[in-house]
């Protein structure tokens, strides 16, 4: 689904590249976890995955086109979903709204279809009442679920999460990293999750490090 093809990418006013000739594939109904010390560009090249930013060197091919090609805007709206560390919900919704609004921006086809933002959330453990609350109401693990719900009630088939444990107590880790198993295993769409805990990427079906630059599979 996602091909990465000799990618390389530095900051300005580094000296050293963070990575360069980075070849990886990552396919559908997979789940990838993507190590490496802080500060090795982990967060970097889940943002050059997810189309935030370009990378110097190299291309990436989703469904073998460029995802420049496709147009980074293009890309993000109908290909990516983003699951973040802090949730990223809009705070002033309930979490049936925010899966609405979500649906709508996205242009799912399931836009405007309550019931099907309320199985979703009822499916990840949210009570009717939960889901009716301002979000800032629930806890960091329910805010957490919501934003999976989110990402599972788009169409989107390339779903990023930049630390989505990283808030979390360790029951709350291991059930979210469930759900994104879930999503990878039943709803078929590739995840890709930068994490540092060693736990979450026991659970993932495949892990790429990132040391010294390079990046290596490790079983
Ligand atoms: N916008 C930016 N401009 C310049 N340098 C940056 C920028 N963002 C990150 N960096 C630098 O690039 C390097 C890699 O950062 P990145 O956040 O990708 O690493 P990381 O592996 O995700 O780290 P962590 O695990 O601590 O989140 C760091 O040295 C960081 O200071």
């Amino acid at each position: 689904m996602l091909e990465v093809k000799d990618v390389g990418y530095w900051y300005t006013h580094q000296d050293d590249s963070l990575f360069e000739h980075v070849n990886l594939s990552f396919e559908a109904g997979q789940s990838y976890a993507i190590v490496g010390q802080s500060g090795a560009g982990k967060t970097t090249f889940l943002s050059l995955l997810a189309g935030l930013d370009k990378p110097k060197a190299g291309q990436i091919l989703y469904d073998d086109r460029n995802i420049s090609e496709i147009g980074l805007t293009n890309y993000r709206k109908n290909d990516v979903s983003i699951v973040f560390q802090s949730y990223n919900l809009f705070t002033y919704m309930s979490a049936i709204d925010n899966l609405l609004t979500a649906m709508a921006i996205t242009g799912s086809k399931h836009t405007g279809d309550k019931k099907y933002a309320i199985d979703m959330l009822h499916k990840l453990g949210l009570a009717h009442v939960q889901m009716q609350k301002n979000v800032q109401k629930l806890s960091g693990g329910q805010q957490q679920r919501v934003a999976i719900a989110r990402t599972m009630a788009c169409d989107a088939n390339l779903v990023v999460a930049d630390e989505p444990t990283g808030n979390l107590d360790e029951d709350n880790t291991i059930e979210v990293v469930d759900l994104f198993q879930k999503i990878a295993h039943e709803q078929g769409k590739c995840v890709i999750i930068v994490t540092h805990e060693a736990a979450v990427a026991q659970m993932c079906d495949h892990t790429y490090k990132l040391e010294k630059h390079v990046f290596s599979e490790s079983v």
